[in-house]
């Protein structure tokens, strides 16, 4: 067996806390297999220590498939490391086959919050030509419409090195094995795509529909470390690079929920993207990752573009979207407020419109397309334009909702409701210098 294993119920109660380097692993690893611990709520794991923290923090968790990070680590190095045990997780009725690490668990509510109620009959699942089945609107979606919400099948880490003394392989079929049988038949008919020849049925379907998910995490370093992947059965929405909707897993309620980012038409595929799209910009470059994390083609909107002049102000305007800086999308409305309403405001506006603009084109409506939405609001504020006032702070409103800033959103609709409350009201006038003054 490699060096290397998993945590077994019997080290928990073990003075060290985690299997040391030096231990040599014995048959006992393999008791994990029969470690059945069935709710998060349970404290069968130790707590971390501040010391566990400190000693780990020191170590970097690197991603196995990502080049990038295997070059600052000895992968050898890291089996006697890894505190990840399997566990299935109860939420209400729901069973969730995870292998997480101790201290992710540790860090998980001792009682789940209910979930978010979705609209209903929003969507339906038919075909989305050669990207398979695909997720539709059924009706007409306003912006900011919570359409879907669902508990994962399984979650794992994503630093899933080989380091052991099981192959991947066997921690795939480990973990479905545990999905309970009627949701494990149903995961079983997901699309594996290309890697169905390559590997397991189970590693093809995990690997090519698990989408990234953010889990509590303690203050380590290297975040990465933290990245997680989970399955969901119905959630069998597609990828795009201009997409339509953004999810967001809620480790208090354990559910995964998806809001539209923009009004969606009726018979509109419903899509997310499944990569960071600020840090892979051009069309070639986001291809090529969904390759070869993903293992398709990419075949959406922006991405079957035929002509080659299109991909490339495409690229360009994406470009410039992802670089834009936080200081230089305040720097005109700064440099009208530090003139003492001098300037053109209309010149802001003017600025703030054609940002906007940009990104409808492109679908891309992540921060900061706020602060954007944000300085619009602000600038007819100053200028009274009840009507362009209420529309682009309803606008933002719809950002603050979608992110689950409940507080914020509320705020901002008191500002849509009563305008005139809003701190930078008539800011343009008030500036105006007094008759008379020097
Ligand atoms: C989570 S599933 C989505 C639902 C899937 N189409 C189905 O029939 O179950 C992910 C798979 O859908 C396909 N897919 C998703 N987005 C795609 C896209 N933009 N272009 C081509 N294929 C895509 C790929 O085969 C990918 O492995």
């Amino acid at each position: 067996m490699r060096r290397g294993f998993l945590l077994s119920r019997k080290r928990e109660s073990t003075s060290a806390p985690y299997p040391t380097r030096n231990k040599k692993p014995n048959s006992d690893d393999r008791t994990l297999f029969a470690y059945d611990a069935p709710q998060a709520t349970e404290a069968a794991v130790r707590p971390y220590t501040v010391k566990d923290l400190k000693t780990w923090s020191k170590r970097n968790i690197c991603l196995a498939d990502d080049p990038r990070m295997s070059a600052k680590v000895d992968l050898r190095d890291l089996g006697a490391d890894q505190r990840l045990i399997f566990r299935n997780i109860k939420v209400g009725s729901t069973e969730v086959s995870t292998l997480l690490d101790c201290a992710v668990l540790n860090l998980l509510p001792t009682r789940f919050s209910p979930a978010p109620i979705a609209l209903e009959n929003a969507t339906e699942l038919r075909s989305a030509g050669v990207k398979g089945m695909g997720v539709f609107a059924v009706q007409d979606l306003r912006a900011a419409a919570l359409i879907h919400v669902e508990y994962p099948a399984t979650i794992t880490q994503n630093t899933l090195v080989l380091n052991f003394g099981i192959t991947r392989t066997e921690v795939y079929r480990e973990l479905v094995q545990r999905v309970p049988a009627k949701t494990r038949s149903a995961l079983l008919q997901l699309n594996s795509s290309q890697l169905a020849e390559r590997c397991d049925v189970e590693e093809g379907i995990l690997r090519s529909n698990a989408v990234g998910i953010v889990m509590p995490a303690p203050s380590i370093p290297s975040s990465v470390a933290m990245g997680h992947n989970a399955l969901f059965i119905e959630a069998r929405f597609n990828h795009s690079c201009s997409p339509n909707v953004v999810h967001r897993f809620d480790p208090e309620s354990f559910a995964l929920s998806v809001h539209t980012i923009r009004p969606i038409a009726k018979g509109e595929e419903i899509v997310f993207s499944y990569i960071d799209l600020n840090s892979t910009v051009g069309r070639d470059a986001r291809r090529s990752l969904l390759q070869n994390r993903f293992h398709f083609e990419c075949m959406c909107d922006r991405c079957a573009i035929a002509d080659s002049a299109t991909v490339e102000e495409s690229d360009q305007r994406r470009q410039r979207i992802c670089a834009a800086t936080h200081e230089e999308v305040i720097a005109p409305f700064a440099a009208w407020y530090r003139a003492n309403g001098r300037g053109d405001l209309q010149k802001v506006i003017a600025f703030h419109l054609a940002a906007v603009e940009e990104r409808r084109i492109e679908g891309l409506y992540q921060y900061p397309y706020l602060l954007h939405l944000s300085l619009l609001a602000i600038c007819f504020a100053a200028l009274e334009d009840i009507r362009s006032f209420r529309l682009w702070m309803g606008k933002a409103r719809d950002v603050a909702v979608r992110n689950l800033e409940t507080e914020k959103a509320v705020n901002m609709l008191r500002y849509v409701v009563y305008p005139e409350s809003f701190p930078q009201w008539a800011l343009a006038r008030k500036m105006q210098p007094c008759p008379g003054a020097l």
